[in-house]
């Protein structure tokens, strides 16, 4: 189907398949490990695509501001290569997926030297909040605060303040996984202020229309869609969708693979960000997360307009 057709279609289907696929959010639990987290509303569920021609569709729920959680672990990756370069920031972090869930322990100790084996997993994204460069935590949380804005092409995401004390007030996992990589000397920067960053950036609020914009950047390699300025390096951006690929979906990445086919990451919140290479933006918000932690509405929800558009990479 031409992009075109596909975007009629849409406009003319997408209201009815959200609201269809609703009932799939019975199968999935809202995440309440953060307490702030589990007031979300269990049924709801929204989407917007962003086209590079400017098209915007948007249906259901996609005005519910949610907070990008794991999803930040895409952008602080590319802020801390365009702030550090590719050696040093795969001198701290490997390139590949554990088959572990995303806040696991278990190889840091297992494999030597202890270094995360990826960015996207809540042990890398920690060493990678370590590397974005600022003055205090505040300043750093400023700077990814300052990059969500210019992809998303919108002022509105900022900090949400009750999820981030409410994350801070309860993270015993993440302390631990923080002073695990201390000891391991692949943190250099102290724990508490690194953490300080991480548990800021998880809490960025955001629609689904602005996650759509930041994909719709990537799916363009990196340039403004509309200006064709460069805002991330095509190189970087390459890295970031290859992550998204192999790791994006937690421990569930080999099947989304599979089942849809295209670059996504996915948060605890129930957001998912996802592209289609060269074609458009896609976020996604549905609260209620499946075993592996992703939204399970979403995941059926990309995986019939990746069917039905044959939108898979492979
Ligand atoms: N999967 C996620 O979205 C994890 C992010 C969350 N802030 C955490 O560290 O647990």
């Amino acid at each position: 189907m031409s992009s075109v057709a596909a975007f009629q279609d849409l406009t003319d289907n997408l209201p009815d398949w959200v609201e269809a696929y609703r009932a799939y959010a019975a199968e999935g639990r809202v995440a309440t490990y953060i307490p702030e987290l589990a007031h979300a509303p269990q049924q709801a569920l929204g989407i917007t695509l962003h086209h590079k021609s400017g098209a915007v569709i948007s249906a259901g729920d996609a005005g519910m501001p949610f907070t990008l959680q794991s999803i930040s672990k895409v952008f602080t990756l590319l802020l801390a290569l365009m702030d550090r370069g590719e050696k040093a920031v795969f001198e701290k972090v490997g390139m590949e997926p554990t088959g572990d869930v995303f806040n696991s322990m278990l190889k840091l100790e297992l494999v030597q030297p202890g270094k995360p084996f990826n960015p996207l997993i809540n042990a890398g994204a920690i060493v990678i909040s370590s590397l974005i460069r600022g003055d205090s935590p505040e300043h750093k949380a400023e700077r990814i605060v300052r990059f969500i804005r210019e992809l998303a092409g919108d002022e509105g995401p900022s900090i949400n303040e009750h999820v981030y004390r409410s994350e801070a007030e309860t993270a015993n996992r993440n302390r631990s996984l923080a002073y695990f990589l201390k000891d391991n000397k692949v943190l250099d920067e102290e724990v508490e202020p690194t953490l300080d960053v991480y548990f800021r950036q998880c809490a960025i609020e955001v629609t689904c229309a602005q996650v759509a914009r930041m994909g719709l950047v990537l799916a363009n390699d990196g340039a403004d869609p509309f200006t064709g300025r460069e805002l991330i390096p095509k190189r970087y951006v390459r890295i970031a969708k290859s992550f998204m690929v192999t790791c994006g979906m937690y421990n569930a990445s080999g099947e989304f693979a599979i089942q849809v086919g295209i670059p996504a990451k996915s948060g605890v919140a129930g957001g998912i960000l996802a592209l289609v290479p060269g074609e458009l933006g896609i976020g996604i918000i549905g609260p209620a997360l499946n075993d592996k932690g992703n939204s399970t509405a979403g995941v059926h929800l990309l995986r019939l307009l990746s069917e039905r558009y044959d939108w898979s990479m492979f």
